[in-house]
C-alpha cells in the first residue's frame, strides 16, 4: 500500500445544532423590551443566535473573541496570479506578529486576539515562532500538480482541529479563521467553483489587485486546476489534496472543530469562505454555528453565501482577507448581546406595550 495513503482519516463526529429553546426565548425577549416589535431587525437575529450557540438566554457577551490567521504560500503564485511577489507572505506574516497589519488595528479596535501561523511558508527560515504546526514550504503548483499529499491533507486537518481546541480551551468564545498567502485567491476560486458549480470565469476576481494580463493567466489556472480536479469535485479530502494548500485545509478542520466545540465563528471573505464550503461538506450542519459577517468585494465569495445560506452582517466593500471583514461585525455582536441584558422590558419599566397588546 501506498504509505502516503495510510493516513488514517479524519472523521468528524455529528454536529449538533445550537439550542433552538435558548434562540427562541431570545426572540421572545426581544418582544417584551422597550420598542416595537422586530425593530432591531438583524441585531435581534444575531443575538438570538449567540444565545443558541451558548445555549443560554439572554447570552453572555462575547469577552474572549480570537482571530486565527492561517499563513502559506501557493506554487500557483509562482506562474504569475497575483499582483505580489510570493516574498511578501513571510513579510506580512511577521508584520501581523508585530502588530504592524490592518487584522492587527482593526483587531485591537474591537478587542479581540490575533494569533499568526505558518501552515505553508515557503521561506528559507521560518519564524520557528509560529511554526509549530507547519505542514510543508508552499504547497503545489495546482495548474499541473497536486497540492498535498493525502497525509499532507489529513495533518493540516488535524493541525486545524488541534488549534481550534487549543483555543476554546484557553477560554476562545467566539472564533475568527483568517488566511494570509500571496496567491490564495486562485486555489480558493477553484474551491467554490468545484463545490457550488459556478462558472470558471464568474470565480475570477481581482485578489490583491490583479490587471487584466494577470487576470488572463489567473482564469487559465483556474480552468487547469478544475481540470485536473473534476474527478474529485465529490470527494472533500481529495478536493483539498489536489486543488487545495496546507492552509486551506487546516482552516476547513478548524471550522468543523469551532462547531464540535460548540463555538461561534464570525466568516470572513474569499479564502475563509472556501475553507467554509470543505467544512460544511466534512462536518455538514456546521455553518449552524457560524455567520457571515461580511460580503466580500470577490466575486466567488457572493457563492459561498448563496451555497451556504447565510447572509452577511455588513457590506463595506471589504476585499483583503486577514479576518478584516469578520472583525468589522465584532461591535455589532456585542450589541446584540447588549441589547437583550441591558434594555428593559415594558413590565420592568412602566412603559405601555402596543395598542390591543
Ligand atoms: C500587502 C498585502 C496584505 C494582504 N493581506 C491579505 N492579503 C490577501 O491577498 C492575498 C491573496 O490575493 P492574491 O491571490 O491576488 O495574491 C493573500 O495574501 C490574502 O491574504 C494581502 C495581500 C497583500 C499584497
Ligand atoms: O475578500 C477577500 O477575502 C480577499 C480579497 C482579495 C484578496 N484576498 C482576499
Amino acid at each position: 500500500m501506498d504509505p502516503e495513503n495510510t493516513a488514517e482519516s479524519i472523521e468528524f463526529p455529528a454536529i449538533d445544532l445550537p439550542d433552538e429553546v435558548a434562540r427562541a426565548e431570545a426572540q421572545r425577549r426581544h418582544g417584551t423590551l422597550i420598542k416595537p416589535a422586530r425593530s432591531l431587525g438583524r441585531l435581534e437575529e444575531l443575538g438570538a443566535w449567540l444565545a443558541a450557540c451558548q445555549g443560554q438566554s439572554p447570552p453572555r457577551p462575547v469577552t474572549h473573541p480570537r482571530v486565527v490567521v492561517f499563513a502559506g504560500d501557493h506554487g500557483i503564485a509562482t506562474k504569475g496570479v497575483s499582483a505580489y511577489p510570493t516574498e511578501v507572505t513571510a513579510q506580512l506574516v511577521t508584520a501581523v506578529g508585530n502588530g504592524d497589519a490592518a487584522i492587527n488595528a482593526l483587531a485591537a479596535t474591537a478587542g479581540a486576539g490575533v494569533r499568526v501561523l505558518d501552515l505553508a511558508v515557503d521561506a528559507e527560515q521560518p519564524d520557528p515562532a509560529v511554526a509549530e504546526f507547519k505542514i510543508r514550504r508552499g504547497s503545489g503548483s495546482i495548474d499541473t500538480e497536486d497540492a498535498l499529499t493525502e497525509a499532507e491533507v489529513q495533518a493540516a486537518l488535524r493541525a486545524g482541529i488541534t488549534i481550534a481546541d487549543t483555543e476554546v480551551d484557553a477560554g476562545a468564545d467566539l472564533l475568527i479563521p483568517a488566511d494570509l498567502g500571496i496567491g490564495n485567491s486562485t486555489p480558493s476560486a477553484v474551491l467554490i467553483a468545484a463545490l457550488t458549480g459556478a462558472e470558471p470565469v464568474a470565480v475570477i476576481g481581482r485578489g490583491s489587485g490583479i490587471d487584466d494580463t494577470t487576470w488572463m493567466r489567473k482564469a487559465a489556472a483556474v480552468r487547469d486546476a478544475l481540470r485536473r480536479a473534476r474527478a474529485v469535485y465529490a470527494e472533500p479530502v481529495a478536493l483539498l489534496r489536489t486543488a487545495g494548500s496546507a492552509d486551506l485545509a487546516a482552516m476547513a478542520g478548524f471550522l468543523a472543530q469551532a462547531a464540535v466545540r460548540r463555538t461561534p465563528v464570525l466568516l470572513d471573505g474569499l479564502a475563509v469562505g472556501a475553507a467554509a464550503l470543505l467544512a460544511e461538506e466534512l462536518a455538514p450542519g456546521a455553518r449552524s454555528w457560524w455567520e457571515a459577517a461580511h460580503r466580500s468585494t470577490e466575486p466567488a465569495h457572493a457563492m459561498v453565501l448563496d451555497h451556504l445560506d447565510l447572509e452577511p452582517i455588513v457590506d463595506l466593500g471589504i476585499g483583503l482577507g486577514e479576518g478584516a471583514g469578520a472583525v468589522t461585525a465584532l461591535p455589532l455582536l456585542a450589541m446584540s448581546a447588549r441589547l437583550l441584558t441591558e434594555v428593559a422590558t415594558h413590565a420592568d419599566s412602566g412603559v405601555a406595550g402596543p395598542l390591543g397588546g
